[in-house]
């Protein structure tokens, strides 16, 4: 009796999650080949992610220590199930490049769909045709000059960064939220064309909203149970999520509608002569907004919103994680931070000085400090292809199509085969002067940060020139030492942090989830990160 009760709710429940899209019946073909390659045994149904997520919900940083060690074990690839899916996680220059450099492999994998309700099917988020259209409009716009074009609004907010910096010299704070306020003011400016004052309201709750959003969609990746949105809209975060959305789009449209009205008057008022004479080259060689780039090109108000929002996040969420892990090596390597700061001043001869785009190219050891921070914390550390047909493996056997992939840079990177002392912090990997740091036989695919291959990032340039422009100014003004905040060390050494909760000294956050594709990437490193203090001006 007590069987056949437990045998209709089990039926029950599959045949809920069935109904619901959450369950699929895997073909005997899959189960076959995915049965075949490495991985440890799963439980029937919900596959590995159980286990998953109750390691995360405890701690976040344990997550990927015990991603790392299967994949030590399985030899940097394994495969799994997921509510009748197969799913393998990989850290295999061999695999990734197999499926990164094939333009059959370019679809994105399942947590991306939560950042469509925000993003639309922006360049992130996009598929197939739509996206190799878009990547084809959007590539000459976001030209590698474009970075370059902007130093001067770079130059502009990091002057007011540094200040604002100096304001908490010595106070233990979480510096992070500035950094991404920054990088979020200089993306805002150089695709929107936005300069608007800190103080006007509607901008300071787009900026909020811009950073809660994004935490609500990180927190949503990990918690199976927000996964459909017939739940999520129901619950109170879902409500707040969806709330958020809508003031965003409606700030983004208002703006567009602002300036395509700008625009159209500029147009109407250009003479024939000077629009013949306005070549391609020459737009490019001005500093022209991304939106005006856009609105030029004839798109719809809501694609072109689709791609602002996208190229918003996209720009700034992972530059802000990369100064902050810059001034933390730095904080943490006096003398590379001399160095830094010796190049700089023979490059610009004075701290005052805005950086040119003329400057860049010799700013060559900061380029390698920059580099080696982007190996030890890539940014993104880890994203997803769902592969819709099959995958050939470098060991010969058949990755099934249908495979959700996960792709960790981060052990990659970290990865012993791939990198000599592999956490040790080495600029002089990424310097071309030979030493035993810099080998000569490195797998080209072992060192992606940007990703690789078709889909990889098409702001990585603009990004380099923005975080070098941003270092420079920093380092050449600041002297950065890192301190540990004593309430954060007491809580650390007790070994305390297996919950989320936050330091109320320095209130940086432990095992936040809300920013946890950072605290995915080695949290207790993270942690320490984003408490800097600043003892001095240069
Ligand atoms: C340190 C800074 C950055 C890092 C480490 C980084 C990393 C990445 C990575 C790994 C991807 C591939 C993601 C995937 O395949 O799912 C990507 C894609 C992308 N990135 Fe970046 N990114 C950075 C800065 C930027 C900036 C500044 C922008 C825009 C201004 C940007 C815009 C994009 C866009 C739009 C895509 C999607 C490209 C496509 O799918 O065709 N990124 N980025």
């Amino acid at each position: 009796m007590l069987l056949a009760a437990v045998f209709g709710l089990v039926s029950l429940l599959v045949a809920s999650l069935m109904i619901l899209g959450i369950l699929k019946i895997p073909s005997l073909r899959a189960i076959y080949l995915t049965n075949k390659l490495p991985g440890p045994r799963c439980w029937p149904i919900v596959g590995y992610l159980i286990t998953y997520y109750s390691v995360f919900s405890k701690d976040p940083g344990g997550l990927i220590t015990l991603v790392g060690r299967q994949l030590e074990e399985y030899g940097g690839f394994f495969s799994s199930w997921t509510f009748g899916s197969p799913s393998c996680i990989t850290c295999d220059p061999d695999v990734i490049k197999a499926v990164l450099n094939n333009a059959k492999y370019t679809k994105k994998g399942n947590p991306y769909y939560l950042m469509k309700p925000w993003l639309g099917e922006g360049l992130l988020t996009s598929e197939g045709e739509k996206w190799k259209r878009r990547r084809k409009i959007l590539t000459p716009s976001f030209h590698n000059k474009f970075g370059e074009l902007n130093v001067g609004i770079m130059n502009r907010h990091a002057q007011v960064l540094v200040t604002e910096i100096l304001e908490r010299s010595g106070t233990p704070e979480n510096i992070w939220p500035i950094l991404k306020r920054y990088g979020l003011k200089v993306i805002l400016e150089t695709s929107m064309g936005i300069a608007q004052d800190d103080e006007d309201e509607e901008y300071r709750r787009f900026i909020a909203l811009t950073g809660s959003t994004t935490k609500a969609i990180m927190s949503r990746a990990v918690n199976p149970s927000l996964n459909r949105d017939f739940v999520y809209k129901r619950t109170q975060s879902g409500k707040k999520f969806y709330e958020g959305v809508k003031f965003l789009h409606n700030f983004t449209e208002k703006v567009i509608r602002k300036r395509r009205a700008d625009f159209e008057r500029a147009a109407l008022s250009s003479t024939r002569e000077e629009k013949d004479a306005d070549g391609e080259d020459e737009r490019r060689n001005r500093n022209i907004p991304f939106l005006d780039r856009l609105l030029a090109l004839g798109m719809e108000d809501h694609e072109i919103r689709e791609e602002v929002d996208t190229f918003t996040l996209g720009g700034h969420d992972t530059t802000s994680a990369a100064f902050l892990f810059i001034l933390f090596e730095l904080g943490h390597h006096p003398d590379i931070q001399e160095k830094v700061y010796e190049e700089q001043m023979r490059i610009l001869g004075d701290a005052k000085r805005p950086v040119e785009a003329a400057d860049l190219p010799k700013m060559v050891y900061l380029t390698a400090v920059i580099k080696e921070a982007l190996r030890l914390y890539p940014p993104a550390p880890l994203f997803t292809r769902f592969l819709e047909k099959d995958v050939l493996l470098p060991s010969g056997r058949v990755l099934p199509a249908n495979t959700n992939m996960t792709i960790s840079i981060y052990h990659m990177q970290r990865n012993p085969k791939n990198f000599r002392e592999p956490t040790a912090f080495v600029p002089e990997r990424f310097l071309h002067t030979p030493s035993e740091w810099n080998a000569t036989d490195r797998h080209p695919f072992a060192y992606i940060p940007f990703s690789a291959g078709p889909r990889n990032c098409i702001g990585q340039k603009f990004a380099m020139v923005e975080i070098k422009a941003t270092i420079s100014t920093i380092i050449r003004n600041i002297e950065i030492r890192n301190k540990t905040c004593p309430a954060l060390r007491d809580i650390l050494e007790a070994d305390k942090f297996t919950e989320f909760m936050e330091c109320s000294v320095c209130n940086v956050s432990l095992c936040n989830s809300g920013d946890q594709m950072r605290a995915l990437q080695a949290l207790r490193f993270t942690v320490l990160a984003i408490y800097l203090s600043i003892n001095e001006g240069n």
